[in-house]
């Protein structure tokens, strides 16, 4: 009893902690509420939707927020993912954008790394390199000084490699992302946040009950809002034990990747543009973990091998907009969170910072137009 009581004050603290991290914080009183109690609803239990729905209950206390979605981890494409610090460009996307939400992300989660959570959440640091077989193809990255310590491979690291030429080493951040999730969801509900399990079939459905929508549905909007701009890329990964790995390896094809976690190594992978299908397919798996030990003899000795496949929610730029629908005298404003394709975890704390800013504006809109009927 008495460390349950420790532990848990313990993790009050460190929660208030990173409440008051710099890097976490931001213009929390920028709406001066008068509406009694905005009720926000967020659709999307994936990482997207619990990391905009903790932000929105952070930086807005006096709002309701609660999670509507028809999957909980583990069987969300966040599930799959690696959960790697690692960004993907979106051509659509400015990238001096990307650069401020990787940052906003990767501050984020160095400080939680950086607290007594980072087991419970799942966040470690995580060194290792990314490797070319021509040095012509190797970019200097956009997110290559926000990273820690990156720099060109010396010629001794390279002799683990001899088909390749160049490459990059770094140390970045990994989630593991059932943990993360689970994490996330459970500081939702200590600020008073609400979970329900259902299917949205249409956003007016929650206009009785919810004043702004926030649509946090990856690859759902394609069938939900039927935004036809997103598509799935299908990938498949290995989870496996193989506890010796500490050292990431990332082919700069983004085809092969070793990925050590805290409590499995991530083995991919695929980028299957267009397909559906969430059954594995057994001749990849055997691909998959033919190319890693080739990188990585070791994987030979790998034990406990699972195979997951996810569709990444891919779109030319990550929609992340207010819009305010319309139907006669009726209007609900939803702010749209989707579409972060190869980059969710990459993304998420920065996505979520602005579509919270983006609630805060519905909200004061909101209020403006109280007042004037109330003239
Ligand atoms: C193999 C693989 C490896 C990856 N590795 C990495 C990586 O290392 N680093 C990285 O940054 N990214 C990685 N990604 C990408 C990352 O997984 C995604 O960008 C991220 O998970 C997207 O999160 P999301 O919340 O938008 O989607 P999801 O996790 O799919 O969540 C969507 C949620 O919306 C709910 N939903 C949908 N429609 C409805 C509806 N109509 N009503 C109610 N609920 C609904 C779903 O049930 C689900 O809960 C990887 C992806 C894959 C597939
Ligand atoms: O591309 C990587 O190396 C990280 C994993 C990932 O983002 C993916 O498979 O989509």
């Amino acid at each position: 009893m008495f460390w349950t009581i420790g532990w848990q004050s313990s993790t009050r603290n460190t929660i208030q902690y990173l409440r008051n991290h710099p890097a976490l914080k931001f213009h929390q009183n920028w709406c001066g509420l008068s509406m009694s109690k905005p009720r926000i609803a967020v659709i999307g239990a994936g990482l997207i939707g619990l990391s905009a729905a903790v932000c929105i209950s952070e930086t807005i206390p006096t709002c309701s927020v609660t999670i509507i979605s028809d999957e909980f981890t583990p069987n969300t494409t966040s599930d799959v993912a690696a959960g790697m610090l690692i960004p993907h460009t979106y051509p659509g996307t400015p990238i001096y954008q990307q650069k401020q939400w990787f940052k906003e992300t990767f501050d984020y989660l160095f400080a939680i790394n950086n607290s007594s959570e980072a087991p419970s959440a799942g966040i470690s640091l995580v060194s290792g390199w990314q490797i070319f077989k021509t040095s012509s193809s190797a970019e200097l990255p956009f997110w290559s000084d926000i990273v820690l310590g990156f720099r060109a491979m010396t010629e001794m690291e390279l002799k683990k490699f001899p088909q390749y030429r160049f490459g990059q080493a770094f140390t970045t951040l990994k989630c593991d992302c059932p943990s993360y999730l689970l994490w996330l969801e459970k500081r939702l509900k200590g600020n008073g946040g609400e979970v329900h399990a259902k299917r949205i079939a249409n956003l007016w459905d929650l206009q009785n009950n919810y004043d702004i929508v926030v649509n946090c549905t990856g690859i759902g909007s394609r069938q939900l809002i039927g935004d036809l701009k997103i598509y799935p890329v299908r990938g498949q990964v290995l989870k496996v034990h193989a506890p010796w790995l500490n050292h990431f390896i990332r082919d700069g094809d983004g085809l092969s990747y070793i990925y050590p976690g805290i409590h499995n190594v991530t083995l991919g992978g695929t980028r299957e543009k267009g397909s559906w299908n969430l059954s594995p397919d057994p001749n990849i798996s055997k691909d998959i973990f033919d190319k890693c030990c080739a990188l990585e003899p070791s994987l030979q000795k790998a034990q406990d091998i699972k195979v997951r496949v996810g569709l990444r929610p891919s779109r030319l730029a990550v929609r992340l907009q207010k819009e305010i629908l319309v139907q006669g005298e009726k209007k609900l404003p939803v702010v749209h969170n989707y579409g972060h394709g190869s980059g969710g975890f990459s993304m998420h704390w920065g996505t979520a910072k602005e579509a919270a800013r983006l609630v805060g504006e519905c909200i004061a809109t909101l209020q403006d137009s109280l007042s004037k009927a109330k003239l």
